[in-house]
């Protein structure tokens, strides 16, 4: 199980949060939160929560047959997505695989590409490495229509069709939503195979659906582990808050948020780790960074994510954590044991300055860097709290996911806000449709005109 420590201590105090009393002081509102949670959830038919059933891995039967099915006739996938539709894959392969799978010689999965950008330069730059007889391509979108994803589709299409003929149509597969956008009919007509995303799982909360464990299956990786994880969040997430750390960290999040501290550090001490904070960021930022709240009123709330990754941005960005604002919460995520336990070699008898770092594992060095960092900040006065792992695996990662997505849905509970929407991010899609002369964007190209922005 993971375990949450939100740091207290004596001579810190001030700067850190008493949890018992917070909890004892906030357990109604906790279990409402929980309770509204999971009344919706188990009622069923709620438009926005079937991420909460995806543990059960209804789609796992058809992921697993289609990676049977290719496995072996291909060397390397790319996933065209944005987003959550790129995030959730990009943090389970860079995690999971070898760190360096794809030089090894040989691959127990195959090497997986992320497009999520429309920059020509890497996507052509790409297409003229890969061998298009041994590459998949697997186009995600949720909606079935967002513009980067398309432009990518367009150029792997015409990649496949120039390099391998009709063959292409084999060598394409849409995950996207079952009826909805322009992706499904296409598909269809293609005959490309196709997985869905269910319409009541937005792309932040869609790691667990077939949009990550496709290209996660296809890498290689143990995906009925990572499932068997994230059951065991939903399972943590049923008990009292006192015993509930899904619960108490959202809780921590939300009364650091009230005290002001507006900022919200995501740093697992890990490179492993490194995209779980770009997948994070999305997660916090779309889901609690909302101007309406529930009950019809409003007010602009959320904290903004900061990504992070330690020991590295230790030399980037502490310095500001410590001595600048004190409007930051800091989230560390601690890995317990590593895969390898490599250990620092003894210095020479030259190297004295050395010898307190031989024959010790890297990973006491990085838990020693993490905590250090923890203290150093909280002795500035700025809080906090750490989610240990015991180890980087497939069970572990689907669990910290679960616990994430559990989290950030609490919090928007708390905020009173609805967490699984996004209209902010709408109107910079209508205005480049207009810029780039999509038809039917006529009066907002005309709009941005009047403005002087014309391309
Ligand atoms: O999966 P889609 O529909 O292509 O969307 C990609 C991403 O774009 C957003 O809609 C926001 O721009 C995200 O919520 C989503 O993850």
């Amino acid at each position: 199980m993971l375990n949450f420590q939100n740091i207290t201590s004596e001579r810190l105090g001030s700067h850190a949060l008493d949890l018992e009393g917070a909890l004892s002081d906030h357990a109604a509102r906790l279990e409402q939160a929980q309770g509204a949670l999971l009344d919706r959830f188990r009622a069923g038919g709620d438009p926005y929560l079937g991420w909460m059933d995806l543990p059960r891995g209804e789609v796992l039967g058809d992921v697993l047959a289609l990676r049977d099915r290719l496995a072996g006739h291909y060397d390397d996938l790319i996933v065209l997505g944005i987003g959550g539709s790129s995030l959730g894959g990009l943090t389970l392969t860079t995690a999971l695989q070898h760190p360096f799978h794809n030089s090894l010689a040989s691959r127990p999965g195959m090497r997986v590409h992320f497009i999520d950008n429309v920059d020509g330069d890497v996507i052509e730059g790409l297409l003229e490495v890969l061998d298009a007889r041994r590459t998949l391509v697997n186009v995600i979108s949720k909606s079935g229509t967002t513009t980067e994803t398309m432009a990518a589709y367009l150029s792997c299409k015409a990649w496949l069709q120039a390099q391998v003929g009709e063959k292409y149509k084999a060598q394409i597969i849409a995950t996207t939503d079952p009826q909805k956008g322009i992706l499904r009919p296409l598909a269809e007509r293609e005959g490309y195979a196709t997985l869905p995303v269910p319409p009541t799982v937005g792309g932040r909360f869609s790691v667990l659906s077939a949009v990550g464990l496709l290209p996660a299956a296809l890498g290689g990786i143990d995906v009925e582990a990572l499932l068997r994880g994230a059951r065991r969040a939903m399972e943590h997430f049923e008990r009292s808050a006192a015993h509930n750390e899904i619960l108490q960290s959202a809780l921590v999040q939300h009364l650091y948020g009230e005290q002001g501290k507006n900022i919200t550090v995501f740093m697992p001490y890990s490179t492993r780790l490194r995209f779980l904070s770009d997948w994070y960021a999305q997660l916090w930022a779309e889901s609690l960074g909302k101007n309406r709240q529930r009950d019809g009123g409003s007010a602009r709330v959320g904290t903004t994510p900061v990504k992070a990754v330690g020991t590295t941005d230790q030399h980037s960005q502490v310095q500001l954590y410590r001595e600048g604002p004190q409007d930051k919460l800091v989230v560390f995520v601690k890995v317990e044991q590593a895969d390898r336990g490599a250990l620092i070699p003894n210095a020479e008898p030259d190297e004295n300055e050395m010898n307190y770092l031989g024959n010790k594992p890297y990973q006491t060095l990085m838990n020693a860097e993490l905590h250090a960092t923890a203290y150093a900040l909280l002795d500035a006065g700025q809080p906090n709290y750490t989610i240990s792992l015991p180890r980087i695996d497939a069970e572990h990662l689907g669990e910290l996911l679960q616990f994430l997505m559990l989290q950030t849905a609490v919090a928007g509970e708390l905020l009173n806000i609805n967490a699984f929407d996004q209209p902010g991010v709408e109107l910079g899609k209508v205005l480049t449709y207009a810029l780039m002369g999509r038809p039917g964007f006529d009066e907002q190209r005309a709009q941005l005109e009047a403005e002087g922005i014309t391309l």
